[in-house]
């Protein structure tokens, strides 16, 4: 069995105290959430899914969804104005209640977009984006506002300072949106803050200081309360570990994992890094060109991807797989003109190919056509299996042996697909003994 190890090693490092966070349980469990009248169900003898509603090993759903996306569609106006480029096409998606979804792709894939569109920043061409069951999309002005006030969906970033005002305290920049929205009096307010300083792990007396006078993993974690103190129902994270060092970007991993458990908050994190993701994530979501091509259970996406874009995807990190770069050869097709490489490709270049109408031949004979033109595979044009099912037909393939929407493949050829690669890369991209580590 190849010795692959997924995990990061910092995350498997059983010492995961630091002063600023105590490990999973170690503190006391706060009666509720910062605030908030809802008391979270932890059940101290099941750290892993106690009170979260987290999918379970099968993929199986334990509670009926927070987030329900369907049919999502976003263009952008093109650049003197005629026409539009579409960014998100046909986004199906689903987060539970305690589940941490990661969504990864390429640059310019779309990842931000998403984050926005649900958050109701980007507005959407078609789709429904369901938070219990409430259609958010469809809300009219004074009733979005209202839900916005609400703060049930909130942003991390990666840079904390887009949430923190370097002018404010700590304290002051958690407290604001309560401030806005007349929510309680100074001092309840000031309680809150203090909770929520808490429950990431710093010390209430940070609320004092200002931004430039804490780390970068204490105005990360600051950021994180200002998140929290809104009582949300789903966190929408963008790359929030990658500005960070290893030892930084562990613990707010970690805090997140606490998160989910303590609050049952559903949580989207959007990252470059799959071995961070591997770690906390129950779920992992590809896109590719604005479409979701794979959508499952990150243990089993990362040790079998259905689909050949995120073999190469993950066949191509180096911090997964450095093994394994005869697999992503014997998937990479010769690069067509104007096509990028989708783990290479920088921002620039992504956006050309994104507004590419018509893509160049292909490794199969003949040339084709952008399959995201007629409603067939989006990884079509480059896809060294690709028939001609592939370049009309839109694939949603179901793992065999699954519970219906628990695994998804945008490929007609999942089940084959892997036998048709060359024998090195065959061995080189069996993937099987990836392993998620959930030491947490
Ligand atoms: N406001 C906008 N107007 C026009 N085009 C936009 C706008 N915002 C994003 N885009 C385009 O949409 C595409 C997707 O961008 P997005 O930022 O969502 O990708 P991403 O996957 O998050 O990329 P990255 O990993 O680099 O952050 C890109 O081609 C981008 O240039």
């Amino acid at each position: 069995m190849p010795d692959i190890d997924l995990a990061t090693p910092d995350l498997a490092t059983p010492d995961l105290a630091t002063p600023e966070l105590e490990p999973a349980g170690a503190r006391p469990v706060p009666a509720s959430r910062p605030g908030s009248s809802h008391t979270p169900t932890i059940d101290q003898d099941d750290p892993g899914t106690a009170g979260t509603g987290r999918a379970d090993a099968t993929g199986s759903p334990s509670s009926a969804p927070l987030l329900r996306i369907e049919g999502l569609g976003v263009s952008f106006l093109e650049r003197g104005g005629i026409g539009r480029t579409r960014v998100l096409d046909g986004i199906e998606l689903t987060v539970r209640p305690g589940e941490i979804v990661g969504i990864v792709g390429e640059t310019g894939s779309g990842k931000t977009t998403l984050a926005r569109a649900i958050a109701g920043l980007t507005p959407a061409d078609r789709g429904q984006v369901r938070l219990d069951g409430e259609d958010i999309l469809g809300l009219r002005t004074r009733a979005r506002r209202r839900f916005r006030r609400g703060g049930a969906i909130q942003f991390v970033f990666q840079d904390p300072l887009r949430s923190l005002d370097p002018e404010l305290t700590i304290g002051a920049s958690i407290a604001e949106g309560m401030a806005i929205a007349g929510v309680g009096s100074r001092s309840e307010r000031a309680e809150r803050v203090a909770g929520a300083l808490t429950l990431v792990g710093l010390d209430p007396a940070v609320a004092q200081r200002r931004p430039a006078q804490i780390s970068g993993g204490q105005r990360q974690r600051a950021s994180i309360a200002r998140a929290v103190v809104a009582d949300p129902r789903l966190l929408l994270c963008d790359e929030p570990v990658s500005a960070l060092d290893a030892s930084n970007r562990n613990h707010i991993l970690i805090l997140l994992d606490e998160l989910r458990r303590r609050l049952s908050v559903g949580i989207v994190v959007i990252s470059h890094d799959l071995s961070s993701l591997a770690g906390i994530a129950d779920r992992v979501v590809v896109l590719y060109r604005g479409r979701v091509v794979e959508d499952g259970p990150i243990a089993d996406v990362f040790a079998a991807p259905r689909h050949p874009y995120t073999a190469l995807l993950i066949a191509s990190a180096p911090d997964i797989h450095g093994r394994n770069r005869q697999a992503a050869a014997a998937l990479r097709p010769a690069p067509a003109p104007g096509i990028p490489d989708p783990t290479t490709t920088t921002a620039a270049t992504a956006t050309t190919a994104t507004t590419a109408s018509t893509a160049a031949a292909g490794p199969t004979p003949g040339p084709r056509p952008d399959a995201r033109d007629v409603g067939g595979c989006v990884f079509a044009h480059r896809c060294p299996f690709a028939t001609v099912d592939c370049d009309t037909a839109p694939p949603r393939v179901e793992a065999p042996g699954r519970p219906a929407g628990s695994w998804i493949s945008a490929c007609h050829h999942d089940r084959t697909w892997r036998a048709r690669l060359p024998a090195a890369g065959t061995a080189a991209a069996d993937t099987s003994a990836v392993r998620k580590e959930t030491s947490l």
